[in-house]
């Protein structure tokens, strides 16, 4: 095994657990902010540093668009090209070619599609991305796989879970083995119980570093995410981390833990932040409502972030609603540490065995608005 997980203390089906990489170990339940044009947008590496995040997250689409995977490489990789000295986890670019690219087609060789940018025509195979990826020198590398938008039928999510499955063999034989990095398979299946089980079944028997939970956060409601993670987690090895793939708002994060899922990365702390909107413990505010136009407090008392230690609501919200580019600076730091406190918050509840207390007071305080 190249990649080295241990599960420290269990609490019902949540796992409080460390990976050790070849850039740096990763505390388990983690949060990974998405760096997608290799910057976690708004933020400094140090700034992202001190939010508490271990791990962040690159996108392979973006990157191979611009400035190209050949180029990063040549000026060192990712951790270098960005300044970033953690580990990173890159995707494998399927799921943004099927959301952000023109005219794209899935075959059983792999999607091609014209750049969103310039127009210019790709061939993303499983072993084109396995090849960006390692370009990129990517800590954790993420298999090629076909994401089927919800609701879809069985027919449809059947067939895309079974050519996930097969690239995902590919993907595995074109991985470069090297200590401290690691290959993650994805499990795919709809809300379907038995091809959640299948595709599970099938990835652990070509055998990967970790398995991550994908075709969720793609229409389902919360109920019906939870009920999959349900019937998918249980099927999944105990010694390995589970990865939740674009997930979610604060109260995903702390149901998906409680059903034993290891690692998060969502755009919702980043790209909502930009747009006025900060999470507290008692829930979210849009900074840009005149009721904080004049509000001397911090966004959040208890934050220990830039933003809530050295400024008001009413200076936030003049920031934001100017388009200042400080203001999406202070939104995105609050919003980023507060989901590491959240992160944090759940890490501690497991090792002393008090998970459900934490996600009751969490779901209390979310409830009591007064924000
Ligand atoms: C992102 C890391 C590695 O992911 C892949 O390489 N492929 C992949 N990405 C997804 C991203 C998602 N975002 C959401 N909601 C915002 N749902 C998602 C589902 C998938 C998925 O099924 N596959
Ligand atoms: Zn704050």
């Amino acid at each position: 095994m190249t990649l080295r997980f241990t599960v420290s203390a269990t609490d019902g089906a949540a796992r409080r657990g460390r990976l050790e990489t070849a850039h740096g170990a990763i505390d388990t339940p983690a949060f990974m902010p998405v760096g997608t044009a290799a910057t976690v947008k708004a933020m400094t590496p140090e700034a992202v540093v001190e939010t508490g995040a271990q791990i962040i997250l690159g996108n392979t689409y973006h990157l191979m668009l611009r400035p190209s995977a050949e180029r990063v490489a040549k000026l060192g990789g990712l951790h270098r090209f960005m300044n970033w000295p953690g580990p990173i986890l890159t995707d494998s670019g399927g799921f943004q070619v099927m959301s952000l690219s023109q005219l794209n087609k899935v075959s059983e060789a792999g999607v091609s599609f014209q750049s969103h940018i310039d127009g210019a025509k790709y061939d993303l195979t499983p072993e084109r991305s396995i090849e960006i990826q390692h370009l990129l020198d990517a800590t954790i590398t993420m298999q090629l796989d076909e994401c089927v938008k919800l609701p879809a039928d069985d027919k449809r999510v059947s067939e895309a879970m079974q050519l996930s499955l097969r690239w995902a063999e590919r993907c595995k034989t074109a991985f470069k083995l090297r200590d401290g990095y690691g290959l993650f398979g994805i499990v795919q299946g709809g809300t379907n119980g038995a091809l959640r089980e299948q595709s599970a079944k099938g990835l652990i028997k070509t055998g990967f570093d970790g398995y991550a939970v994908g075709g969720l956060a793609v229409g389902e409601t919360q109920a019906e995410m939870f009920a999959t993670l349900d019937v998918t987690t249980p099927h999944l090895p105990q010694d390995r981390p589970r990865y939740l793939m674009g997930v979610g708002k604060p109260s995903d994060l702390v149901g998906a833990v409680q059903r034993g899922i290891d690692m998060f990365d969502c755009v919702m702390p980043t790209r909502s932040g930009r747009n006025g909107q900060a999470f507290t413990r008692r829930g979210t505010i849009n900074i840009r409502n005149a009721r904080h136009a004049e509000d001397p407090r911090p966004i959040d008392e208890h934050c220990r972030c830039p933003a809530c230690r050295n400024y008001s609501r009413a200076y936030v919200h003049h920031l934001v609603r100017s388009d200042e580019i400080l203001g999406s600076m202070l939104m995105t730091a609050h919003n980023l540490t507060y989901y590491q406190d959240v992160m944090q918050g759940l890490r501690a509840a497991i090792a002393e065995g008090r998970l459900e207390a934490f996600a009751a007071g969490f779901h209390a305080g979310e409830a009591s608005g007064d924000i």
